[in-house]
């Protein structure tokens, strides 16, 4: 078979959040992950100690490395030949450093795989952002289109799907049939959910929607149908402003006390084993479960599973057939469509005012006074 077209791209760009390596790296890296947020300083400090309990490094740095080498196997597999560059956006290697070594390398036009798979503020629009400004900081940069999101690609869902399958079979034979689906992402400021998407409360719906289907997938694979729900972890911000609830370690006690046998958590939000999931799910959720002497288990995230590190191929094989004109069939799973490749002026608009933004176009000037 011919290796798949991939023009106009000559690169693929991996884009993530990045994490501290060691203790000295810690502190500064809150500081440019909260930089303007008004994240109070407890939390700061609290977050802080949740790094240091892991010596002071984040998981997600080297799950970026395994998935970066990865993808370039399995792009030289299907003979697609462009070079894998990854920048992060609050940490080394940072975006300015990626595209200037795509600039220097000759780089024009390079389609953006993101580690976050839902729409909102802090999910889609601050990832555009930061490559922006990336962009406008090195100059003459290689012209920038964000691959959709994919929070619906069966490359995503299905993983989740057989990791939540294991991660029910883990459970002691006895409690398994009673066990709940407790579907875990990040929560956001109810206000960030409202205003996500083209047409409000995206964050949600893409949850509830990609929670469904895998709900439903497990149904079929165990002929059993497990109560499943989505609930949050994460929060932050000051306590008087409203985020997605309830948490789940409010949610594990509500569980235990209405008689629920035990629990598989299935960190739907996330793509890999990051702080969020080794701290927030697998150390702080986990005590709770154990306090309530409550069997849980944890299904495994996407990490590199291999249709997951398919999924950027296949969604740049998609969008350079689109760029180039042509029809193709836009693969998605459950009640909503695929995401579109332009994010909608406005759409998931960053509360302390616009920024520039690759993947879509500004607002419009305002009419009228
Ligand atoms: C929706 C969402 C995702 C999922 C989508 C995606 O993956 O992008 C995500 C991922 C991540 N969040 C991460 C780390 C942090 N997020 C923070 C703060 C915040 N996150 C928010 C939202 C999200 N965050 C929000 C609304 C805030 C409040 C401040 C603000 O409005 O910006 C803070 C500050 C301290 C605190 O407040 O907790 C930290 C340290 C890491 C790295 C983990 C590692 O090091 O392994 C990852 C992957
Ligand atoms: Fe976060």
């Amino acid at each position: 078979m011919a290796a798949p077209d991939v023009s106009p791209y000559d690169a693929l760009l991996l884009v993530s959040f990045g994490g501290p390596e060691g203790p000295d790296d810690v502190l500064p890296f809150l500081e440019n992950v909260t930089r303007g947020r008004g994240i109070p300083k407890e939390r700061l400090e609290e977050v802080g100690e949740h790094y240091h309990l892991f010596g002071g490094r984040s998981p997600i740095n080297d799950q970026n490395r395994a998935l970066l080498a990865a993808i370039r196997e399995d792009l030289a597999g299907a003979d697609i030949d462009i070079p894998v560059y990854w920048g992060n956006r609050n940490w080394d290697p940072y975006l300015t450093e990626a595209l200037q070594q795509m600039k220097d390398d000759g780089v024009s036009r390079a389609a953006c795989f993101l580690t976050s798979a839902y729409s909102s503020y802090s999910s889609c629009r601050q990832y555009r952002e930061d490559l922006a400004r990336a962009a406008a900081e090195v100059g003459d940069a290689p012209r920038l289109d964000r691959l959709r999101a994919y929070f619906n690609h069966p490359r995503f869902v299905e993983p989740i799907v057989d990791a939540t399958l294991a991660a029910l079979a883990e459970l002691p034979e006895d409690v398994r049939n009673g066990a709940h689906l407790v579907f875990v992402t990040h929560s956001i400021p109810t206000d960030m959910n409202e205003r996500s998407g083209p047409w409000g409360r995206a964050y949600l719906g893409q949850h509830r929607s990609a929670a469904t289907v895998v709900a439903e997938r497990v149904r079929q694979e165990v002929a059993r149908k497990h109560p499943s729900r989505l609930v949050f972890c994460s929060r932050s911000g000051p306590p008087q402003m409203p985020w997605l609830e309830p948490d789940i370690n409010e949610y594990l006690e509500e569980l235990a006390k209405d008689g629920a046998t035990a629990a598989v958590i299935v960190p739907i939000g996330f793509v890999s084993d990051h702080m969020e999931v080794i701290y927030d799910l697998d150390t702080e959720a986990k005590a709770t479960a154990d306090r309530l002497s409550f069997p849980i288990t944890r299904a495994a995230t996407p990490g590199i599973d291999p249709r997951f590190v398919g999924l950027p191929r296949e969604l740049l094989v998609e969008r350079a057939a689109t760029e180039r004109g042509e029809e193709v069939p836009r693969v998605a799973v459950g009640g909503l469509m695929a995401a579109p490749d332009l994010c909608a002026a406005g759409c998931c608009p960053n509360p302390r005012g616009e920024l520039p933004v690759v993947g879509g176009p500004q607002s419009p000037p305002r009419l009228g006074r």
